[in-house]
């Protein structure tokens, strides 16, 4: 991934940052990469996701999937860093063949479906909607105890079940080394593959967490991998030097002065779920000790018709973040006798799908309003693989740079023990102060 962070600084952009104060940032830049590095070779907790394209084996994937690599579909369970890595890739990659083949398959078209939430008419309607004869269940977590994911299980084996299909047949767990849903595993027998070791969930997107998904539907791991790898190369201890350095002071510079807010704005349907998966990163690894910057997620050019008259006119504390694909498949804009509309028949979809993006840049830039470009080559497991990486590598930084510990969650254990002692789960205090919410009912 390339950035150009050109209409963040503070001679175009309020707020915005100066070169000079970009030097100086810089300073600290070198210092955190050195701690980053240090916690790299050591294989500390967090900084050993930053090892993955090197440590992450595509043989063992392939291996553990091999039992349903004929599935039509892929039911995978799990939540947050469980399913939005795998989502990510998925969905970025449908429809796209392997950049090289060579001995890898070559994608099968194979319907992925993500059981992230509880809500059960939507579960229901996602389990009618699938053949479960011909369905793979790919279930996923890290510490194996997730209510959510756990539910979703249950509920999904019985569906099995419930239509006489054997479920044990077409189950891949991925999880710890213990817990409920190791012993499970064990239990059944089924294939299983492991969270890596001092990987995060969120920072797990190149493991087995993620990767699942992507060797059901054959897409190429190695070359994501290759992606991630090369830009594991590019890290070095200056951010004019390394785009996710670059991404990543850049955006703690622009929150220290008022931009409080990301918005996450690709210009690519197939990159939606990418701002998804971004915003897990960014609000769970930085927003700690009253300090992070908020993800929005958007999409353009769909949301230049719903948001852009706030990130141009409203107030100042808003970064957008673009991501643009250089190369895709495109589609001709058929030719019209109505003058009006004349120009269009000119120009293709792609095109004019970059003329907004091109316009919407530079309208923000016009304002005076903080925004900053991040090139991809094309939509493929190379550039995918680069992208997620150096969003990783710029996240580990920005939480260096905050000083924040990048790598836990903790203000999420609270509403998770609530609501187990809601469901009769243990005696939890938390459950309790449920109960005593401050009201003021406003009624019909
Ligand atoms: O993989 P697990 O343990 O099921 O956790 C799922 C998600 O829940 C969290 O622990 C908290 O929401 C996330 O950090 C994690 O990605």
């Amino acid at each position: 991934m390339d950035v150009d962070i050109g209409n963040a600084l503070a001679s175009v952009a309020s707020p915005g940052v100066s070169r000079a104060s970009l030097e100086r940032l810089d300073e600290r830049v070198a210092d955190a990469h050195e701690r980053i590095e240090r916690g790299m070779a050591n294989r500390e907790h967090g900084y050993e996701a930053l090892n993955l394209p090197e440590r992450t084996d595509p043989d063992e994937i392939r291996a553990a999937v091999d039992p349903v690599a004929d599935a039509e579909a892929l039911l995978t369970v799990g939540i947050g860093g469980s399913s939005l890595g795998a989502a990510t890739i998925a969905n970025a990659l449908e429809g796209v063949e392997p950049r090289s083949t060579g001995s890898r398959t070559e994608s099968d078209g194979t319907e992925t479906v993500f059981l992230d939430n509880v809500d059960p008419a939507w579960v229901s309607r996602k389990l009618a909607s699938l053949p479960l004869e011909e369905t793979a269940i790919n279930v996923v977590s890290r510490s194996g105890t997730t209510a959510e994911t756990l539910a979703n299980f249950l509920v999904v084996r019985d569906a099995f079940e419930s239509a006489g299909v054997d479920w044990t047949e077409r189950t891949i767990v991925t999880t710890g080394d213990s817990g409920p849903l190791r012993d499970l595993a064990d239990r059944h027998d089924l294939p299983s593959l492991k969270v890596p070791d001092g990987v995060p969930g969120r920072f797990s997107a190149l493991s087995a967490v993620g990767m699942v998904a992507a060797a059901v539907c054959g897409h190429d791991l190695e070359a994501l991998l290759e992606g991630a790898a090369a830009e594991r190369e590019s890290l070095s201890g200056s951010l004019f030097e390394c785009p996710a350095y670059a991404y990543g002071a850049t955006t703690y510079a622009l929150d220290g002065r008022g931009a409080g807010t990301n918005a996450v704005m690709p210009y690519a349907e197939s990159l939606e779920t990418f701002a998804e998966w971004f915003a897990q990163l960014w609000a769970e690894s930085l927003g700690k000790d009253e300090l992070g910057q908020t993800p929005v997620r958007a999409l353009g050019a769909t949301d230049q018709h719903s948001q852009l008259q706030l990130y141009r006119a409203g107030p100042r504390d808003k970064l957008v973040t673009f991501l643009t694909v250089d190369d895709g498949p495109d589609r001709s804009i058929p030719e019209t006798d109505v003058d009006d509309l004349a120009y269009l028949g000119d120009s293709t979809l792609g095109e004019l799908l970059a003329a907004e993006f091109e316009a919407t840049e530079a309208s923000l830039a016009a304002a005076g309003r903080p925004n900053v470009r991040v090139e991809l080559e094309a939509v493929d497991e190379y550039e995918l693989g680069g992208l997620l990486y150096g969003m990783e590598a710029a996240c580990v930084l920005a939480g260096e740079l905050y000083r924040v510990n990048t790598f836990e969650q903790p203000a999420v254990e609270w509403a998770k023990k609530a609501t187990r002692g809601l469901l009769g789960g243990g005696e939890f205090e938390e459950a309790e102060a449920v109960a005593e919410k401050t009201e003021l009912r406003v009624e019909r």
